[in-house]
């Protein structure tokens, strides 16, 4: 059976090295020890034994020094030049496949670089297109007790939703700090929620950080959120206590189900179409560029061939109907460009009275010498 495939995204300080550390020894613990990826190329210390390391490849502060980037821009860079080898990282993944139940990933902090980058797309891509794989969104638990962060943050994890197309699980972490009860709830009952948000204005409502306008699009934004929830499954954990681990394990499957059920037949089908189209397109581009060669392959005349079956079809129908005769071809062709030279004679001419005229007009108003330069300048 494919092993299934953990991918931790949260926001830079959330735990995530941290979470999956505890993840690890806790599987390790259970005598199924996973398959580990590390894709953070900015970490100092990795304080799990991961079997891909995306800095056994990539120096990250060689390419800030080579390329002249910003700590953003060197992990964007890096996770390019990293993505130009997952075909071969998917294949040692693949032969462990059948000693390995699960495979986690730990991204980079900054969400951004992993989640909206290209590379951060191929590869959560070639993940998702070879074993089923689930999102493990990391929520900094006490940080979100306000529900305004709190709902920043479900927006986040809602946008991520919709770029990954995966299925989600929400991990609040830290759970040692603060108990997530708080927040299950705000996702299960709306009215608990709205009742901490209006209490959270009343009490910053001096301060100014919640006029009238940010209540209702608070308000508004908090029920399309129910939408998104009832697609998640939530779980509370602490990766300093291991508290949570085995309910989280439990989610992973549940979604790991939910892929195999729904997710990947979606998969499939939007790759279908984009092979379709992919194939429609050089087709289509072939045609255009057979036609433009005139090239016409004998040896495939009367074949199936789908590109020459297109190109004659075109040919049939004017040596049936419309007989062409090669002068009146030329004529229809060289014609308009005739016409045209005509026409930009024309204009030219037409250009040349008009600068003449506005250049009058102002050399009568500027001095002599100025005058003479922009005729100098009109002449050139
Ligand atoms: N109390 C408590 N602290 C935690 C827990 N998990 C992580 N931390 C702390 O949170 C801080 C951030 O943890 P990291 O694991 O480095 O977070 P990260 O998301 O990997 O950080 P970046 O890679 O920089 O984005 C560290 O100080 C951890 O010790 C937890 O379950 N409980």
């Amino acid at each position: 059976m494919a092993p299934s495939t953990v991918i931790c995204i949260g926001m830079a300080g959330s735990g995530k090295t941290t979470f999956m550390q505890r993840l690890n020894s806790h599987l390790h613990a259970k005598k199924s020890p996973p398959y580990v990826i590390n894709l953070d190329p900015a970490v100092l210390k990795v304080p799990f034994g991961a079997n891909i390391d995306i800095r056994d490849s990539v120096k990250y502060k060689k390419v800030m020094e080579e390329y002249n980037l910003g700590p953003n821009g060197a992990i964007v860079t890096s996770l390019n030049l990293f993505a130009t080898k997952i075909d071969q990282v998917i294949k040692l993944v693949e032969k462990r496949s059948d000693k390995v139940e699960n495979v986690i990933i730990d991204t980079p902090g900054q969400i951004e670089c992993f989640i909206w980058s290209a590379s951060g797309a191929i590869i959560t891509e070639a993940f998702a297109s070879t074993f089923p794989t689930v999102i493990a969104y990391i929520v900094d638990t006490p940080r979100n007790s306000s529900p305004t962060t709190f709902m920043s943050n479900m927006l986040y994890a809602c946008s991520i939703l919709y770029k990954t197309k995966l299925p989600m699980i929400i991990v609040f972490n830290k759970s040692d700090v603060k108990n997530a009860d708080f927040a299950k709830e705000w996702m299960q009952d709306f009215e608990t929620f709205q009742r901490a948000l209006s209490e959270d204005q009343e009490l910053n409502g001096e301060d100014g950080t919640s006029s009238g306008y940010m209540s209702s699009l608070v308000n508004s934004m908090s029920l399309m959120l129910e939408e998104f929830y009832s697609q998640l499954d939530v779980v509370g954990v602490s990766s300093y206590t291991g508290e949570g681990f085995d309910e989280f394990l439990g989610a992973v499957d549940n979604k790991v189900d939910e892929y195999n059920e729904y997710y990947k037949a979606e998969r499939e089908r939007i790759l279908k179409e984009k092979e379709e189209k992919e194939n429609k397109r050089q087709s289509s581009s072939l045609n255009k560029l057979m036609k433009d060669l005139d090239i016409k392959d004998k040896n495939q005349e009367g074949k199936d061939s789908e590109v020459l079956s297109d190109y004659e079809s075109e040919d049939d129908e004017y040596q049936g109907e419309l007989p062409r005769d090669e002068d009146e071809v030329e004529r229809e062709y060289t014609f308009p460009e005739d016409r045209n030279s005509e026409v930009n004679d024309k204009t030219d001419a037409d250009l040349q009275s008009r600068y003449q005229a506005a250049f009058d007009a102002t050399a009568k108003n500027a001095s002599s010498k100025t005058a003479e330069s922009i005729a100098e300048y009109i002449k050139r």
